[in-house]
C-alpha cells in the first residue's frame, strides 16, 4: 500500500464517519465546507429530478412565455395546460434552480439559469431530447453489462448500430446537431479562424450548419461537405436555398473515397462516435485525400479535460455508451491516432469552453 493509498483510506474514514460529519456541521469553522459537501452529494443524488423540471419548463413552453415577460400564475397555468396548484409547483422547484424567479405577489419572471439556457444554442433541445437519453438510462448496470447500445438512442442514431439513416432519422439527428453547433463552431473557429486556407472539406458535415458559420467568417474559403447520403440531400437543399455555394458528396466514409482537393479537413462531433478501429479508418480516409501540407483540425467534447471531467467522461462517456459506439477520447489519444494515421505536428490548441469543444489540429 502506498502513502497515497493510506491518506486516501483515513481520509474516506474520516469524511463517512457520522460521528465527524455531525461534528464538522456544528463547529463554525468547517459548517461552510459541511453544508456545501451536503448539498454537492445531494445535487449528484437528486440530478434526475433537476434535469426533469427543466424538462417539463423547456416541454411546456414556459421559459419562453417567461422570456415574452412576468406572467401572473392564472395566465401562466392556461399557458402551460396545468391547474393553477400544477403551475404552481412547477414554478417554485424552477424558481429553486433559479430557470424562474418570482417577481412579487403570484407573478413570477425569468430567472438567471433561464435566461442563460434560451441564450445558449441547442440546449432547450438537447434537454428534449435527453428523454432518450434517460429511457437507455433507467438500470444503468445493465446498460454497462451489455456494453452500451440497443435502445432508443442507437435507433436514434440510424448510423451507430443500424446502417445509414432514411430521410426521416437524418432530418431528426441532423435538426438537433444543427441546433446545438453554433456554439462548437463558435469554440472551433475562434481558436482556429481558417484565415489562409483555400477549400475546406467539412467530413460528417451533417446539413452543413459548421460550414454555414465558416461562410460567415471566412466567405473566400470554398465549401465541400461529405455525409451519409440522406443527410448530404439536407445540406444540398438548405445550401441551394439559401443561395449558397457548397459541394456536397453523400457517401460512406468506411467505403467511398472522399474527394481530392480541399487543404483542409474539419471533423466536427464526429470521431468520438466511432470505435477505435473505425476512428483510425475516418483519419486514414483523411489522409489518402490530403496533399502533404494540408491541415486536419478535429473539434469535439474530450475526455479528462481539465475542469470538463463531467462533460467528458461522465455524460459523453455515458452517451456514447447508450448509443452503442464510440467513445470520448483524452487530447493525447487522439493525437496519437493522427499520428498513426500518418498525420505529423498534431497538436491541440486551447478553445475558451472545453466543455463544449476541445481542438486538434494535425498536417498531412
Ligand atoms: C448582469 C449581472 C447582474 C450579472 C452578470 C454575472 C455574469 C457575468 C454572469 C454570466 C452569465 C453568462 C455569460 C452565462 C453563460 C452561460 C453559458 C454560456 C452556458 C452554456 C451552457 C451550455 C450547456 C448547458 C451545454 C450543454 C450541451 C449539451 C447537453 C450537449 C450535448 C451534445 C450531444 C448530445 C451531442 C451528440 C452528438 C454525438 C452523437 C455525441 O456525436
Ligand atoms: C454527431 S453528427 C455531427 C454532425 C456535424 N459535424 C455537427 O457537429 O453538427 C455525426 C455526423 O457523421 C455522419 N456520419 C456517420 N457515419 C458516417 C459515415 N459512415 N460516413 C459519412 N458520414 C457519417 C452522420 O450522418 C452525422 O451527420
Amino acid at each position: 500500500m502506498t502513502l497515497a493509498d493510506r491518506w486516501r483510506g483515513w481520509r474516506n474514514a474520516l469524511i463517512g464517519s457520522p460521528g465527524f460529519q455531525r461534528w464538522a456541521a456544528r463547529f463554525p469553522l468547517t459548517r461552510p465546507v459541511a453544508r456545501r459537501r451536503a448539498q454537492a452529494l445531494f445535487d449528484l443524488t437528486a440530478g434526475f429530478v433537476y434535469s426533469q423540471i427543466a424538462h417539463a419548463c423547456v416541454r411546456s413552453g414556459l421559459l419562453e412565455r417567461l422570456a415574452a415577460g412576468p406572467a401572473e400564475v392564472g395566465d401562466l397555468a392556461a399557458h402551460l395546460d396545468l391547474d393553477r396548484d400544477g403551475a404552481l409547483r412547477l414554478l417554485r422547484a424552477a424558481a429553486a434552480l433559479k430557470l424562474a424567479e418570482s417577481a412579487g405577489p403570484d407573478r413570477w419572471a425569468l430567472g438567471v439559469e433561464g435566461a442563460a439556457l434560451l441564450g445558449a444554442p441547442g440546449v432547450a433541445a438537447m434537454i428534449d431530447h435527453h428523454a432518450l437519453l434517460y429511457a437507455d438510462l433507467a438500470d444503468p448496470l445493465a446498460l454497462l453489462r451489455r456494453g452500451g447500445g440497443g435502445g432508443a438512442l442507437a435507433a436514434y442514431w440510424t448510423y451507430a448500430e443500424g446502417g445509414p439513416p432514411d430521410a426521416k432519422a437524418a432530418g431528426a439527428y441532423s435538426g438537433l446537431m444543427t441546433a446545438s453547433q453554433a456554439m462548437v463552431a463558435a469554440q472551433v473557429l475562434d481558436a482556429y479562424p481558417m484565415g489562409g486556407h483555400r477549400r475546406l472539406l467539412d467530413v460528417g458535415g451533417g446539413e452543413g450548419t459548421f460550414l454555414r458559420a465558416v461562410a460567415a467568417r471566412a466567405p473566400d474559403v470554398e465549401r465541400m461537405l461529405f455525409d451519409l447520403p440522406a443527410v448530404a440531400e439536407r445540406a444540398r437543399a438548405r445550401f441551394a436555398a439559401e443561395g449558397l455555394q457548397l459541394h456536397a458528396t453523400g457517401g460512406d466514409v468506411f467505403r467511398d473515397a472522399l474527394p481530392g482537393g480541399a487543404d483542409i479537413v474539419s471533423l466536427i462531433r464526429v470521431l468520438h462516435d466511432h470505435d477505435d478501429g473505425p476512428a483510425l479508418e475516418i483519419l486514414h480516409a483523411i489522409r489518402r485525400a490530403l496533399e502533404p501540407g494540408a491541415v486536419l483540425i478535429i473539434g469535439e467534447p474530450m475526455a479528462q479535460e481539465h475542469g470538463a471531467e463531467r462533460v467528458g467522461d461522465a455524460y459523453f462517456g455515458i452517451y456514447l455508451l447508450a448509443m452503442g459506439s464510440g467513445r470520448p477520447r483524452p487530447a493525447r489519444e487522439i493525437i496519437a491516432m493522427c499520428e498513426q494515421a500518418g498525420f505529423v505536428s498534431a497538436r491541440r490548441i486551447p478553445t475558451a469552453m472545453p466543455m463544449i469543444a476541445s481542438l486538434i489540429v494535425a498536417r498531412a
